[in-house]
């Protein structure tokens, strides 16, 4: 199942002040911890998905990178976006790239479903749907389509209009942790 992967490094950081996604945790930009979880698995290409004010401060080594013009239109349309692209990849690998407990061993778990019945595979952690980590199959572009042209703009809306499988993920895991401010970092660039 050819599967690519999208690392969602747009958006504003309205939140973090300045842009999260090449911040520093142990040496390496966020951005980072996404592009080699998803690099690991041999998925391909992988995909950095942002804006024209961002698009500089990117390692653009074996990575594509894919320029919307807008800086706010949100997850749901760059993963859109993204899609209308690629013609060859089945699924669609998306990380968000302002989480950096992230791991190859998250992706790999969550590889293992890809399965015919279900167009979205989906943690869960806790009781929260983590659809900024998930997979997505092509099969998604039409009812993304619909949802978009609704002015819909949140992944929510996609999820509500179509069959994904959930996976729980125990309440430990951190790979789900991210960065939205300062604070937040501060909390929690100790923990190990
Ligand atoms: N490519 C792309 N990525 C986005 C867009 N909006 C958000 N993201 C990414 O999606 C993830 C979650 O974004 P949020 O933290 O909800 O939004 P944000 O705009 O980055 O930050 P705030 O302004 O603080 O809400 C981050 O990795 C963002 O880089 C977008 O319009 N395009």
């Amino acid at each position: 199942m050819k599967t690519a992967g999208i690392v969602l490094a747009g958006g504003q950081s309205s939140r973090y002040g300045r842009p999260k996604m090449f911040e520093i945790y142990n040496g390496k930009p966020f951005y980072v911890y996404s592009v080699h979880a998803l690099a690991e698995n041999k998925l391909e290409p992988v995909i950095i998905s942002t804006n024209s004010l961002l698009a500089d401060g990117f390692d653009k080594t074996e990575v594509d990178l894919i320029v919307e013009k807008d800086t706010h239109n949100g997850p749901l349309f760059a993963i859109h976006h993204v899609m209308k692209q690629y013609d060859e990849p089945e699924w669609f690998f998306v990380l968000s790239a302002d989480i950096p407990f992230v791991t190859s061993a998250f992706v790999h778990r969550l590889l293992q479903h890809r399965h015919s019945d279900y167009n979205a595979i989906v943690p869960v952690h806790g009781e929260k749907l983590q659809p900024l980590l998930a997979l997505y199959h092509r099969r998604c572009l039409p009812v993304m389509d619909t949802v978009l042209q609704e002015n819909k703009r949140s992944l929510m809306a996609l999820l509500k209009n179509t069959k994904f499988k959930t996976i729980p993920f125990d309440e430990e895991e951190r790979f789900f942790i991210n960065i939205n401010s300062e604070n937040d970092f501060k909390e929690y660039k100790g923990l190990k």
